[in-house]
């Protein structure tokens, strides 16, 4: 059974849908992201769990007790549901020991005691108990926020945009730092981001939303090389449309030769659409330019390697070369298309 279920849900805010026919469903301990473009409805989903907001129509249980159902809406204090935001939301007035305890009632002072310290030593914050949020960095900040939104065991944690103010260079260690600690209390959370490296690094399970809906969940592995439509393939990567026909299950013809693919697809459509990948693209030189040939625009290191600039039916995408190979602006090359599970979408 899951944890959170989501059935229909709806919402408008002053006569503008913003969430209809909404499904999503959270397993026990497991981490779901919440993804998608500005103002597709993210935070209005999470204000929805939280109970912040009163949808229009749908049902909505977590841990087994339904908290939203036609008549029927259980307040946010009932919910059992920690919250982490983007700007950590802490009492400037308080320490963080202090900070932690905030939500901690019916506890005597010494459990209340036992509870901050042993969320201190989770959060590996055990020396700055008595600090001021002020005399924190931005991600110890954090891990106070996650420390107190942890401290009363909420049965669901809900996360929106919580690593947007901490700096990049910290980011990803912070992310994977905050993942094991949710994952050691074994508490189910959602989380909202627009940023798809930090889904990637977050969470067990993707959720991307698209015009009020969850247009796909799955494993980030499957959302990337399944995608089920062309919102959710472009929205997880970079890539360019070829107009393809289906000459075998696993073979799609296009301009640039016979694209092979390495999973069979079940399409009864002859005529489409292959969403190529810039790493499945490779740049050859091309002895001389001719009706085939492409040209490279702009070339740019990044460190490793370089990638190249070029137009490929009307679309601009970087693509790395051959090898170690390196091309000149203007030099004229081919693609090739290396085997990969295609993507492909009928017209
Ligand atoms: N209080 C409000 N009143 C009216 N419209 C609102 C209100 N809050 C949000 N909206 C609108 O609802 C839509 C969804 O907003 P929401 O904040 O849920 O999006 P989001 O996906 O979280 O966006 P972002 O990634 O930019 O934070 C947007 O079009 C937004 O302008």
């Amino acid at each position: 059974m899951s944890h959170l279920i989501i059935k229909d849900l709806a919402y408008q805010y002053n006569a503008t849908h913003v969430l209809s026919e909404l499904n999503l469903n959270v397993e026990q301990d497991e981490i779901v992201c919440l993804l998608g473009a500005s103002g597709c409805g993210k935070t209005t989903t999470l204000k929805a769990i939280a109970g912040i907001l009163q949808p229009e129509q749908g049902y909505m249980s977590i841990d087994s007790k339904v908290v939203n159902d036609s008549g029927l809406f259980v307040a946010p204090e009932k919910r059992n549901i920690g919250m982490m935001f983007q700007d950590y939301a802490l009492f400037p007035h308080l320490t963080v020991s202090d900070n932690i305890a905030f939500g901690l009632s019916n506890m005597s002072k010494a459990q209340k005691r036992e509870r901050v310290d042993e969320m201190l030593s989770l959060v590996k914050l055990d020396g700055c108990a008595q600090r001021y949020p002020h005399q924190l960095s931005g991600g110890q900040q954090q891990r106070v926020a996650i420390a107190r939104a942890l401290a009363y065991k909420p049965s669901l944690l809900l996360l929106d945009e919580p690593f947007s103010n901490i700096d990049t260079q910290v980011r990803f260690e912070l992310i994977a730092d905050i993942r094991r600690i949710i994952k050691a209390q074994q508490v189910s959370a959602v989380f909202v981001t627009h940023s798809k490296e930090e889904a990637f690094a977050f969470a067990d399970t993707l959720a991307v939303m698209h015009g009020g809906k969850i247009a796909q969940q799955g494993s980030p592995e499957q959302l990337f090389s399944q995608p089920n439509s062309k919102v959710v393939a472009e929205f997880l990567g970079t890539g360019i449309y070829l107009t393809a026909k289906v000459l075998t299950p696993t073979e799609y013809e296009t301009a640039f030769g016979v694209v092979q693919s390495l999973t069979a697809s079940n399409t009864n459509c002859q005529q489409g659409q292959v969403y190529i990948r810039p790493h499945h693209i490779q740049l050859c030189e091309a002895a001389h330019s001719d009706a085939n040939s492409l040209t490279i625009l702009h070339r740019r290191f990044i460190g490793t390697r370089y990638v190249y600039r070029i137009n490929i039916a009307g679309q601009e995408c970087e693509v790395a070369a051959e090898q170690d190979r390196v091309l000149a602006v203007e030099q004229p090359v081919k693609i090739k298309i290396m085997p990969h599970t295609v993507n492909f979408f009928h017209d």
